[in-house]
């Protein structure tokens, strides 16, 4: 059974099917890279997995049930979504935004049990944000600001994790600090979907892709058969290399 599954799901914009029959299965414990030139559906086919988009055609399964059966408590539970690009509004501390990704989790009416304290400072850990605990979240940079709502995001421990590029502004060693966070989910169980234009960072943690253009899914199945120089090369129109050596593998333009 698939954590997460998509079934000839269809979106439309307008006229335009913006995803188009996409079929795709998410297992517990991988990680999926979903990779495309800009356009090419990726953020849709996301927010449609996460259940904020609902199909024109096609169906969306939290293992057997439709999303659209799936309470909103326990969606909210079960699968925590990040957007590009989030932003937070007012300020409010970052461990109080990172408890925010608890929210599903509280009883109706008294305080945070010992426990979810001890998994927000365990999770500020993590994330290298100890030091910014007290800090207004409005207050950080883009990356610091990215960070925070990755903690937010893992941090009620959602069977299904949704990321849509969560490393763009992060500098070289957070970036791979998310992506290795992310790998350590999928590897505690979490069917972990990624929209990555880091073709290096997705051969580093992805253990299947998926090739999107122009809204359909051209590719789907193992990393190291969907992110090669051939699927690569015609999925974003330069000729590309993937080179491989005792370090791993990474993704040349020619
Ligand atoms: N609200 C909307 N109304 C009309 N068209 C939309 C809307 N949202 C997205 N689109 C169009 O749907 C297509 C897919 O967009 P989407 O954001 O899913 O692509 P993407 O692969 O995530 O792109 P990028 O890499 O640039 O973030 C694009 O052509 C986009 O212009």
């Amino acid at each position: 059974m698939s954590a997460l599954s998509l079934d000839t799901v269809t979106v439309r914009r307008g006229a335009r099917a913006v995803l188009h029959e996409a079929s795709v299965r998410f297992a517990a414990g991988k990680l999926t890279a979903v990779v495309g030139p800009n356009g090419a559906g990726k953020s849709t086919l996301l927010a449609v997995a996460a259940g904020l988009i609902a199909p024109d055609a096609g169906a969306v399964r939290l293992g057997e049930v439709p999303l659209g059966k799936v309470g909103r408590q326990t969606l909210a539970r079960r699968r925590a979504y990040l957007p590009q690009a989030p932003r937070v509004d007012w300020p409010i501390s970052v461990e109080r935004v990172v408890a925010l990704g608890l929210t599903a989790h509280l009883p109706a009416f008294g305080g945070l049990s010992p426990d979810l304290r001890a998994r927000i400072g365990e999770t500020l850990e993590q994330f290298d944000l100890t030091d910014l605990r007290d800090r207004a979240a409005t207050e950080l940079s883009g990356g610091e600001l990215a960070r925070v709502m990755l903690a937010r995001a893992v941090v009620g421990t959602p069977e299904v994790l949704i990321v849509d590029e969560p490393t763009a502004g992060l500098d070289p060693r957070h970036a791979l600090d998310a992506g290795r966070r992310l790998r350590a989910l999928a590897e505690a169980g979490c069917a972990v979907l990624v929209a990555l234009h880091d073709l290096d960072l997705a051969l580093r943690i992805a253990d299947d892709a998926v090739a999107l253009r122009d809204g359909v899914v051209v590719e789907h199945g193992a990393a190291d058969t969907v992110l090669t120089a051939e699927v690569l090369s015609a999925l974003y129109d330069v000729e590309m290399r993937v080179v491989r050596d005792a370090h791993g593998a990474s993704v040349r333009v020619w």
